[in-house]
């Protein structure tokens, strides 16, 4: 079980076993059989989810192969704070894409409940829920055009269509904060960098104001520079309606609140405080 997660916000009650643990009023009740230090750590969790914008609940996943079930994920917790950035780090084909795919509701879960806010995602239609949790891929899936054009792609979607498209200086805004001013709104597309077109992707996905941001290996094919500016922008997208859980194979950039790590169908935690990474 991860550390900080396994609880049930809305119901008001911690799900470990044997615990009596209020999160709503912060006041232990009992923790029958824990000592002074367990106790603690639970009021942490129970804190922890209380101030999570996106949590999981026993998530378990699974594909078919040759009439087999393969388990990449079991029944698995964990929670996201508003503010923060995390890692999600593994080896590769051990189901991390899979993973966030699933948080975004483009693939059916064997078991688990995910929550925005402490609302289930079952109380969302896919299409709405995935304009709260966005996941932008690997590879900066810009359509032909300038960049303009790619900032405003969302709105032309049909489950967009009653919402106002921003600005041209709410766009210009959006690319001095990614520092690609001297790129501008009409420069053609395919005329950006690598860096470049995953800042744009990036700012697409902001764009629309997600709550949860999924990262899928958004800098794995970007110079170190132009990695670190990525992570420098996303972390800058933060606040108190937003998290992000990216995956990255690349050494910490220092951005991350905490690492998960998925092995063996297991997720484990460990905060960058604990680490001794730099916050
Ligand atoms: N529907 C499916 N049918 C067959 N195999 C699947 C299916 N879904 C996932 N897999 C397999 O599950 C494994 C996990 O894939 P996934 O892309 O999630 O891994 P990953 O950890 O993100 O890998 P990488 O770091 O290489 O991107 C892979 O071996 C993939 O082929």
């Amino acid at each position: 079980m991860v550390v900080g997660i396994a609880l049930r916000l809305h119901h008001g009650q911690c799900l470990r076993q044997s615990c009596r643990h209020d999160p709503h009023n912060l006041r232990l009740h009992q923790c029958i059989g824990f000592s002074a230090r367990s106790r603690a750590r639970c009021l942490d969790r129970c804190y922890h989810v209380r101030m999570s914008l996106f949590h999981a609940e026993h998530i378990t996943l699974s594909y078919r192969c040759g009439g087999e079930a393969v388990t990449l994920l079991h029944d698995e917790s964990f929670a996201l704070e508003a503010g923060s950035v995390y890692d999600l780090v593994g080896p590769s084909g051990v189901g991390k894409s899979t993973l966030l795919r699933a948080c975004a509701l483009m693939m059916e879960r064997d078991t688990g409940e995910l929550y925005l806010d402490g609302h289930p995602s079952s109380g969302f239609q896919p299409a709405a829920w995935r304009r709260e949790v966005c996941l932008v891929p690997q590879q900066a899936s810009l359509v032909a055009g300038t960049v303009r054009d790619n900032l405003v792609l969302p709105w032309k979607l049909k489950v967009n269509a009653e919402m106002r498209s921003p600005s041209d200086d709410e766009l210009a805004c959006l690319l001095e904060a990614a520092d690609l001013s001297e790129v501008g709104l009409a420069r053609d597309v395919s005329r950006l960098s690598g860096g470049q077109a995953a800042r744009v992707a990036l700012l697409r996905a902001f764009a629309t104001r997600p709550h949860v941001l999924l990262l899928d290996e958004v800098d794995a094919a970007l110079d170190d520079d132009s990695a670190l500016a990525v992570g420098r922008l996303v972390h800058s997208f933060m606040n108190a309606r937003t998290t992000c859980l990216r995956i990255r194979h690349r050494a910490s950039d220092g951005f991350a609140s905490g690492t998960f790590a998925l092995s063996d169908g297991v997720l484990s935690f460990a905060s960058a405080a604990e680490d001794g990474a730099i916050l």
